[in-house]
């Protein structure tokens, strides 16, 4: 798709960037009314990357970050917030058929259909006033909702379905990306401190990449520790933890016969800390095993293979945005860290992961933020 080129997403880079700087700016005003300077950086992780997808993806600004209180946001995070009760659920939607999970008198079935139902009505709202500003203005829409509209190759309710899968695969991805990013940081003063060094360094000012003819992608692209982390970040915790394949047909994996039909489960969270692959090591945050020789970010952190890197899977059904998240993930990562030294509310917290289809923690991310002066 045109929308997911390596030419497109770096002309994406200006709306992650000013996004990032508005979500700096949000926490920082949030901050003011604080006297223990905590928060819980969750909400606002959800707020920026759906700001980010509506932007990227329907080419409207959603304005979720200064209204908390946006029925899509709402509606997204009573559906993937992580509770007990709805990780059984999906669970047992993986195990068995639709129409088993439906049958049964369980109050969540209709707490999800009115959660999709809702966020139907909201997509297809958006779908309409695209299509008549698209028939009234004579601006080239580049986002992916006018790519699709223009194709001709989908119904009304088409582009609707696939416009919730773009919100979601696209928003709640990267939002717990970076909620684990600021976990780790967190919990590693030193890998923190040398990232901002290098972020201060090469970004003196932060509104000035903001300039349109500032090549911001390249920048950033560049800066190796920025995507060491990022890296590590994304191989200790794959916010798709688990999925599921189905055999088409009889086949062997690894010398075992799989005969069709069978569910196979790829769990992208064990390959990605095996230490028969990355090394005694695997369980920590180390996003030097991505800095090569040279001093530039490696391709494969140290491993043998790529596919000891399960995140966004590989092969012809892996992550189709998986160089937009990666572009995001590295300005956001870059303005936050830039913008705030962090660390966790209680450091003694043991942080659980749970959550539906992505992993989030369970009780929230509270973290204790002071801004940091930069290009001020
Ligand atoms: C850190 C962020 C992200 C991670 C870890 C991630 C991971 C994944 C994984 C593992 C899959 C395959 C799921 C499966 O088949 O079981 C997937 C699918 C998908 N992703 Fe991502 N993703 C991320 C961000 C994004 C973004 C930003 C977008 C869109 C802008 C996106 C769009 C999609 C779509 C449309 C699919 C479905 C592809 C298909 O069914 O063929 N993802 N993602």
């Amino acid at each position: 798709m045109p929308a997911f080129s390596f030419r497109h997403i770096k002309e994406l880079y200006p709306v992650f960037w000013s996004k990032s700087i508005e979500l700096c700016e949000v926490v920082k005003r949030e901050l003011w009314d604080k006297r223990d300077n905590v928060l819980d950086i969750g909400h606002f992780s959800t707020q920026v990357t759906l700001d980010i997808i509506g932007l990227a993806g329907l080419g409207r600004d959603i304005g979720s970050l200064r209204n908390s209180d946006d029925a899509l946001v709402e509606n997204y995070e009573e559906i993937l917030e992580p509770s007990t009760e709805k990780a059984i659920y999906f669970v047992l939607h993986l195990l068995f058929p639709p129409w088993v999970m439906t049958a049964l008198p369980w109050k969540l079935n209709e707490r999800v259909k009115v959660t999709t139902g809702n966020l139907k009505r909201i997509c297809g709202e958006f779908v309409a006033d695209k299509k008549s500003r698209m028939k009234t203005e004579s601006e080239d829409h580049k986002d992916i909702l006018s790519i699709m509209l223009r194709s001709n190759n989908f119904s009304d309710d088409g582009i609707v379905d696939q416009l919730l899968t773009f919100l979601a695969a696209g928003h709640e991805t990267t939002s717990s990306a970076l909620t684990w990013a600021t976990h780790l940081l967190s919990m590693h003063a030193n890998v923190q401190t040398r990232l901002r060094t290098e972020i201060h360094e090469n970004i003196p000012d932060p509104k000035a990449l903001s300039g349109p003819d500032f090549a911001i992608a390249t920048l950033l692209e560049s800066l190796p520790y920025l995507n060491a982390v990022c890296n590590e970040v994304l191989r200790m915790f794959p916010t798709i933890p688990v999925s599921a394949r189905m055999a088409t047909r009889d086949t062997t994996v690894c010398g075992h016969f799989v005969p069709k039909g069978t569910l196979l489960h790829v769990v992208p969270w064990a390959t990605n800390r095996d230490p028969a692959l990355w090394g005694p090591d695997s369980e920590k945050f180390v996003p030097e095993r991505w800095i090569g020789e040279s001093g530039r970010t490696t391709m494969n952190g140290g491993a043998d293979s790529n596919y000891s890197f399960l995140t966004f899977l590989h092969g012809p059904r892996s992550c189709i945005g998986e160089r937009f998240a990666r572009a995001e993930l590295r300005t956001l990562v870059a303005a936050f860290v830039g913008g705030f030294k962090m660390q966790m509310a209680n450091p003694e917290e043991k942080v659980r992961p749970g959550g539906t289809i992505t992993s989030k923690p369970i009780d929230g991310m509270r973290l204790k933020l002071e801004p940091v002066a930069w290009g001020e």
